[in-house]
């Protein structure tokens, strides 16, 4: 394990008010030590203690900045090793000559997700725990960092060891049918138990991988695209649902030309809202691109919001993006009922089918809440907490319950049919292992070097 004393700038690059760099290893109180001067000596100080004092450049003396600075000692810490966090003035130039003189006394530069990744090798956290971390940083929405957090708290962990512990206790059984196949009674007692732990486990994992879809949303939004032919609201319902002026609106037809994205919460549900160019046949190359993008888009999209004009009869554009989008999750809206109506809703309702269809004005802030009472009955029709639920929303994870399903479920299929219980034995154990490697129970060194480098610099 490569246990050398590591550094990085934990905050953002820019200027802001305060940048910390964080140092951790072994040599990270010690190496601080030599640049620092302040009342104290680092070394001598307690745990868990600030410090004021000024950075010194070793080779001149000089004074590079004023700072605080925390002494943090192992194992009570983020990586469960020494850390020594150097409070600084926010600017980069500052900043980067502190980092510059820490690392010339042969401290190293840490890999992104490093700090992280320590934490898991010291065995302060669990893979999934570490890799919420970076859930967290990313979250998007309040419902995103929920279960996030959750995970964080080891739920999903918890509840992975359990399933591997109720294989483990299954593997003991078979073990004592496969020792003394002589008696009748134990394998008819294993034959029952088999089927009862397995069938236990699948059922859990079941349940797991339905919050997989409602995870994956909480997680990255609800993708929500608005369609329909140019000017008929579009942007003027990103900016309504966004509360903001994010897109541009004009009575110009073909005011939007790129895809538009933007994240809302709509009660409760996480979308993440891409407005398009208004799909109509064009000359003009630039909308033509626009136009393309937008089908493009479309392909990709969980929900569908197809907005119509009150004030317009259908046309045949109309009549083809119906025609687009009539196997998806579609909402149809038809827009400015503030107009005299030229639509014809019935032909609308036929065109719509199944899909719910909702008139408003966005002028007049009309129709909104029924817009988003549909968007929020669409989903989460059961309501959905993310605080009290165990979600899955990682691919990573899904993709690892999938298998370790197949697996049980091919033991499953196995004791049915009357395999020799050495073969069921195979199928548990592969579960078992599959579910390790959620927690990182077992992991692959390539793994965790390609999880952790998906992290940001100095996490
Ligand atoms: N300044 C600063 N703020 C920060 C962090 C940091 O590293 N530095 N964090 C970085 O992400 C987050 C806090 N996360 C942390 C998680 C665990 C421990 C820690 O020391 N855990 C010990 C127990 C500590 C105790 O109980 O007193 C442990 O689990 O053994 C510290 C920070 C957010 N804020
Ligand atoms: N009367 C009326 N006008 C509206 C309503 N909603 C939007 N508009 C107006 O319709 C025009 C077009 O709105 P946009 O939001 O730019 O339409 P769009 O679909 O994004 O248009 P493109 O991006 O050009 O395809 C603007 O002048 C809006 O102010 C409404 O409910 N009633
Ligand atoms: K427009
Ligand atoms: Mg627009």
């Amino acid at each position: 394990m490569n246990t050398d004393t590591i550094a990085a700038i934990s905050t953002p690059m820019g200027e802001g008010a305060i940048a910390i760099i964080r140092i951790s290893g072994d040599e990270a109180i010690e190496k601080a030590n030599v640049i620092f001067k302040g009342k104290h000596h680092l070394t001598e100080v307690d745990t868990h203690t600030i410090h004021y004092g000024k950075i010194i450049d070793p080779s001149n003396g000089q004074m590079i900045e004023e700072v605080m600075v925390s002494v943090l000692k192992g194992p009570r810490t983020f990586t469960r090793e020494d850390i020594i966090e150097i409070n600084c003035h926010g600017g980069l130039v500052s900043v980067n000559r502190v980092l510059e003189t820490i690392l010339s006394l042969g401290v190293r530069l840490a890999e992104p997700g490093e700090f992280t990744k320590r934490a898991f090798l010291n065995g302060r956290i669990d893979l999934s725990q570490a890799e919420a971390v970076m859930d967290l940083i990313r979250a998007k929405t309040d419902k995103a960092m929920n279960v996030a957090i959750g995970q964080m708290e080891g739920k999903l962990s918890k509840l992975v060891s359990k399933l591997r512990q109720a294989l483990l206790e299954t593997l003991a059984h078979v073990e004592v049918n496969i020792d003394y196949p002589e008696y009748d009674d134990v394998e008819e007692m294993t034959h029952h138990l088999l089927l009862d732990r397995a069938g236990f486990v699948r059922d859990e994992i079941e349940k797991l991988l339905i919050t997989a879809k409602q995870g994956k949303i909480l997680r990255e939004g609800l993708s929500t695209v608005i369609v329909g032919r140019p000017n008929v609201g579009k942007s003027s319902l990103l900016n309504s649902l966004a509360q903001e002026n994010k897109a541009i609106v004009t009575d110009i037809p073909g005011t939007t030309r790129d895809v538009i994205e933007e994240y809302v919460n709509v009660r409760g549900v996480p979308l993440r809202l891409l407005d398009t160019a208004g799909i109509r046949e064009t000359e003009d190359v630039v909308e033509k691109i626009g136009v393309e993008r937008s089908r493009q888009v479309l392909k990709e999209a969980e929900l569908i919001l197809l907005v119509l004009n009150y004030g317009d009869s259908l046309t045949e554009d109309d009549e083809k993006l119906f025609e687009v989008v009539k196997d998806m999750n579609v909402i149809v809206m038809v827009n400015k009922m503030d107009l005299e109506q030229k639509i014809d809703m019935e032909k609308v309702k036929q065109l719509a089918g199944e899909h719910p269809v909702v008139t408003t004005s966005l002028l007049q802030e009309q129709g909104i809440d029924e817009l988003e009472n549909a968007i929020a009955s669409l989903f989460f029709t059961t309501g959905i907490d993310a605080k009290d639920a165990t979600y899955v929303s990682n691919t990573r994870h899904v993709g690892l319950l999938n298998q370790a399903k197949i697996a049980v479920e091919e033991a499953i299929n196995g004791i049915e049919s009357g395999i020799p219980v050495d073969m069921v034995q195979i199928d548990l154990t592969r579960a078992w292992e599959t579910l390790g490697e959620i927690t990182g129970d077992t992991v692959h060194e390539s793994l965790l070097d390609q999880l952790f480098s998906q992290f940001c610099l100095g996490k």
